[in-house]
């Protein structure tokens, strides 16, 4: 196993920079730069010296044992002044050391996963925490990367092994008499999992909108201010504003942070039917991406939009009220804007509130196929003790995609704990 190392703070410029390393010859490194091992897990101050004795920097040193770091081995940081010659020259320091080599990307974490503290679900809730730009996003990301997941999966795990057990025992005692009939527990357990698997699922898409953003196209007419507000909303020129009606053809993003959801909106093409080639293309797509979108807010001033349908929970708003009076919006004085937004962050908030721990396509894929597992068990469970074995079959399969979700294929690890669990003395 190698010793890894790389710059775990932001390139460039910094008040501090961290160089972490880990692997079996950690503690090599800081023995090499600093002349001594401090203390694990105390900080120590110490002049880190090239083998000629320059001094390179005065640096914060901690030094982790074996299985009581991130990693799981020996961690070594550095806590440089955030120079990038400073960073550069223990880099290089270390580059030359036996049995060390740079880090691929997220490999001290695949270390960690490797050596058993993290599952899969909690690496990609780390990803998706380093990513979070939203306090949604980081609650949604902290809520994973504590295990949630992977409790949940183990709750199942254990009732369906527990249902297998009663099954297995039937199974064994098929040429005697059977003590009693499991078909009632064994139907609890499952049907018990099933709900519970498919209540996270209908979770999916809320969770994963708050992972990727939701987002949100600006329609209406020609003119009626969807650029202009746009970029009242972005606090800058996204989209080219003018009085020629027919302005946006291309579909412009601005990804904001509205009260803590991350959210995408689309400025359009002002829909209507045109002979210019190019802007006939942009209210296409303007239809197309609105369409998709998770809300759309129809801008209205006295001309009507063509050929968008609203749907529930889209909003209609008045533009140019400075003009106009009445209820609305003016994107040029900012009338209205706050209550707008407020009502577009209780809509999607809303729409955030059953969002559980499936946030990915990938928990969901394994999810569903354990689902249909089960109620494939369950379909059989109805047809009495001569199908047992099928039933335990389905069970043993179901077990084993959940299991996929924290990474675990394992097989003979189920089977172990099912054969332990129920002892027949046989
Ligand atoms: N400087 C620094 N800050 C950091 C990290 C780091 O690696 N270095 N982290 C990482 O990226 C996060 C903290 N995560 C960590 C997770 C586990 C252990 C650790 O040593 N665990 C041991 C001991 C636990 C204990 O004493 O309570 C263990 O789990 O056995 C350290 C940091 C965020 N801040
Ligand atoms: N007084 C007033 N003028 C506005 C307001 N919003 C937009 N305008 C003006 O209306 C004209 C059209 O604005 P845009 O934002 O380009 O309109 P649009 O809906 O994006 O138009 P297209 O891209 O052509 O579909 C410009 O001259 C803006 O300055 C507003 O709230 N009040
Ligand atoms: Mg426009």
């Amino acid at each position: 196993m190698d010793t890894i190392f790389a710059q775990a703070s932001a390139p460039g410029k910094a008040g501090v920079a961290v160089i972490r390393v880990s692997g079996p010859l950690a503690f090599q490194a800081v023995e090499h730069l600093a002349g001594d091992i401090p203390k694990p897990r105390y900080a120590a101050l110490r002049k880190l010296k090239t083998p000629g004795g320059e001094v390179i920097d005065e640096a914060l040193v901690l030094c982790f044992a074996e299985n009581a770091s991130f990693t799981g081995e020996r961690v070594v940081e550095f806590q440089l002044h955030g120079s990038i010659a400073v960073v550069a020259s223990v880099m290089g320091e270390l580059t030359v050391l036996k049995g060390f080599r740079p880090a691929e990307p997220g490999e001290f974490t695949r270390r960690a996963l490797e050596n058993g503290r993290l599952d899969l679900a909690q690496v990609e809730a780390l990803a998706d925490l380093i990513d979070a730009e939203t306090e949604a996003q980081r609650e949604q990301a902290m809520r994973l990367f504590s295990g949630a997941l992977g409790q949940a999966v183990a709750v199942w795990r254990d009732k369906l092994i527990h249902a297998l057990s009663l099954l297995e025992a039937t199974l064994d005692f098929a040429d005697e008499e059977v003590p009693v009939d499991v078909t009632p527990d064994v139907l609890g357990l499952v049907t018990t999992v099933k709900e519970d698997v498919e209540r996270e699922l209908r979770g999916y898409s809320a969770a994963e909108r708050i992972r990727s953003g939701f987002e949100v196209a600006i329609v209406g007419a020609p003119n009626v201010g969807k650029s202009t507000l746009l970029n009242r909303l972005a606090g800058r020129q996204a989209a080219i504003v003018s009085a020629v009606a027919g302005t946006t053809r291309d579909v412009i993003e601005v990804r904001m942070d509205i009260k803590g959801l991350a959210v995408t909106f689309l400025d359009t093409a002002g829909l209507r039917e045109t002979d210019d080639e190019i802007e006939a293309i942009g209210v296409d797509l303007a239809r197309r991406r609105a369409a998709n979108a998770d809300l759309r807010v129809f801008l209205v001033d006295d001309s009507v939009a063509t050929g968008i349908v609203a749907q529930p929970d889209d909003i209609v708003v008045r533009s140019k009220i400075d003009l106009r009076g009445g209820e609305g919006i003016s994107a040029v004085t900012g009338e209205g804007i706050d209550a707008l937004l407020s009502r577009l962050h209780g809509i999607l908030v809303r729409r955030s509130a059953n969002a559980g721990l499936v946030t990915r396509e990938r928990h969901r894929a394994a999810m569903i196929d354990g689902q249909q597992r089960l109620g494939n068990a369950l379909a059989l469970l109805a047809r009495g003790p001569d199908v047992y074995d099928q039933v335990a079959e389905e069970l043993r399969l179901a077990v084993r995609r959940l299991a996929h979700v924290m990474g675990k294929v394992d097989v003979e690890d189920i089977l172990d704990s099912v054969f332990n669990r129920f002892c027949l003395g046989k």
